[in-house]
């Protein structure tokens, strides 16, 4: 490696990519720095997937406690603590960084707790104003909520806020449709919000297949949750008692003692020094990269949500172990397979899916056979819940491959993971068939299309 330099490698961000990028760089033998601005773990960890995910369980109880008595348990004056549930949830989080921390320190990776700029060829300087320089440096450094721009935005919340409340608002108005959006809408619905949506688009998650999208849309509305859709926000006032007035388009005023926005996220590469070096970015934003996460300057690479290929940790932790194998592993460089990747959302009840949707395998192919599973989940059954799940599997009909599958019902993620495998190696209809179902489950519904 270049003694020249101080590192071999220079991570900016110590989020899913970098942390994965740096610590197996430093296991292949290279002198590897991360510069992270504000929490190792980065947004998954911090503000993301974990605590989102916590707060999912915990909003679940509000249903099995209520359910509890179909199947003959008597709870007598249940009650929600929200700062008990937030404050355990950060203790938790605040132990992953923890986690975090130990396994880069473990690995022989220094760790910069400040903010990182790129200053010149082959050279960072840090917020402290140290500068250090390294033969590669790999921008790591996610994305961050976008906020619409009107009058009154400073008045709203984003993800980031919302795991920190001080209190759960009784009414609250979520701008967005996509993955964050439903899930804090489940998430506070079941808590005791009344919960609004508001979408400039006439439709909810948008890529997932329609049929599913339809039964979330239903499921929710039937649990209370308001959607107005080709809403945009005219304007937000701040009211002397804390409320604030909303004004959508097509809606009349209307208060809410919170609003939160969920509309997609940016690539974070304000202020990084981008132009010092010439790095190219995209229209978005994004840093542009090839396969091999490769910038446009040769010892400049960039993973995870900057490049605004998918924003999903796995993805990101998959970009970050290519780019350490492929530089200091000594093995032939190799890129990530952003196809067929699975995704769930944890709404209530949450969705998975993987590969086409029956629209874009109807584009695609042309001849293809859907295969559906509509039914109630048997404890939904026993708990009286009129709640249907939904499954369903398109296979093209030319070879008998199954090139997608969908579900929407309890811990469809969970068993999304396996059906995923099955997806991605290639298998066909008939080798669902020919597998024994495991009875009584909502998952042999997979092996049991006909
Ligand atoms: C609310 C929410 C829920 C989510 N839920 C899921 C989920 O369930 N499943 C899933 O797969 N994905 C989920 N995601 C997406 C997932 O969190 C991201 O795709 C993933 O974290 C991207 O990893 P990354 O390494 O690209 O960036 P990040 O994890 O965002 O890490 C980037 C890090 O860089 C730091 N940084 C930025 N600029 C600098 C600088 N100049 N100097 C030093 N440090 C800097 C930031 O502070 C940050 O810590 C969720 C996201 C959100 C917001
Ligand atoms: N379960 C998961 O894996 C998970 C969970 C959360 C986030 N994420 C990742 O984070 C990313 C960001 O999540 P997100 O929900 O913010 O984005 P998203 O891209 O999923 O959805 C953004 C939504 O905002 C709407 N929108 C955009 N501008 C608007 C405006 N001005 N007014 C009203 N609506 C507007 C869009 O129509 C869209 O429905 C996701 O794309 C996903 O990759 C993943």
């Amino acid at each position: 490696m270049a003694e020249q330099y101080d590192f071999d490698l220079f991570t900016i961000g110590a989020g899913s990519g970098g942390v994965r990028a740096s610590r197996v760089a430093a296991a292949h033998g290279a002198r590897v720095a991360v510069a992270e601005e504000y929490r190792v773990g980065g947004t998954c960890v911090i503000r993301g997937c974990v605590p989102k995910k916590m707060l999912v369980y915990g909003a679940h109880f509000a249903e099995d406690l209520e359910d509890a008595k179909h199947f003959g348990w008597n709870i007598e004056g249940k009650s929600f603590d929200w700062a008990r549930l937030r404050d355990h949830v950060q203790n938790d989080v605040t132990r992953l960084e923890g986690l975090y921390s130990q396994t880069l320190s473990n690995h022989g990776v220094t760790v910069f707790e400040e903010r990182a700029t790129i200053t010149g060829d082959h050279e960072v300087t840090l917020a402290s104003g140290k500068v250090v320089t390294a033969n590669y440096i790999l921008i790591a450094t996610g994305a961050r909520p976008h906020i619409p721009d009107f009058p009154g935005n400073e008045h709203v919340i984003t993800s980031n806020e919302a795991f920190h409340l001080a209190e759960i608002p009784r009414r609250i108005l979520i701008a967005g449709g996509g993955y964050i959006a439903n899930e804090f809408a489940g998430i506070f619905n079941e808590f005791g919000s009344k919960v609004t949506i508001a979408n400039r688009s006439d439709t909810i998650l948008r890529g997932y297949d329609e049929a599913l999208r339809d039964r979330l849309l239903q499921i929710s509305l039937t649990k209370g949750i308001e959607f107005c859709f080709m809403a945009e926000f005219e304007y937000v006032e701040k009211q002397d008692d804390g409320t604030l007035k909303v004004k959508l388009t097509g809606q009349d005023e209307r208060i809410f003692d919170c609003v939160m926005v969920a509309t997609g996220r940016v690539p974070n590469i304000e202020g990084l020094g981008l132009e010092t070096i010439g790095v190219q970015c995209g229209k978005r934003g994004e840093i542009v990269v090839d396969a091999f996460s490769r910038t446009n300057v040769d010892y400049v690479y960039a993973v995870g949500d900057v490049t605004d290929r998918v924003q999903l940790t796995p993805v990101a932790i998959r970009e970050g172990q290519a780019f350490a194998d492929s530089v200091f592993g000594g093995v032939e460089p190799y890129a990530v397979d952003h196809s067929c990747v699975p995704s769930a959302v944890f709404s209530h009840p949450p969705i998975a899916a993987v590969g086409m949707t029956e629209g874009e395998a109807r584009n695609r192919l042309g001849s293809v056979k859907v295969y559906q599973a509509d039914f109630r989940p048997m404890k939904n059954v026993v708990a009286a819940r009129n709640e249907r799940s939904l499954y369903k599997m398109v296979v093209d009909a030319a070879n008998d491959r199954i090139v997608g599958i969908h579900m929407i019902g309890p811990e469809a993620p969970e068993i999304m993971q396996a059906a995923a495998i099955a997806v991605k190696a290639g298998l066909t209809k008939a080798d669902f068939d020919a597998t024994v179902a495991i009875h009584p489950t909502m998952a042999e519904e997979l092996v049991l299309f006909k």
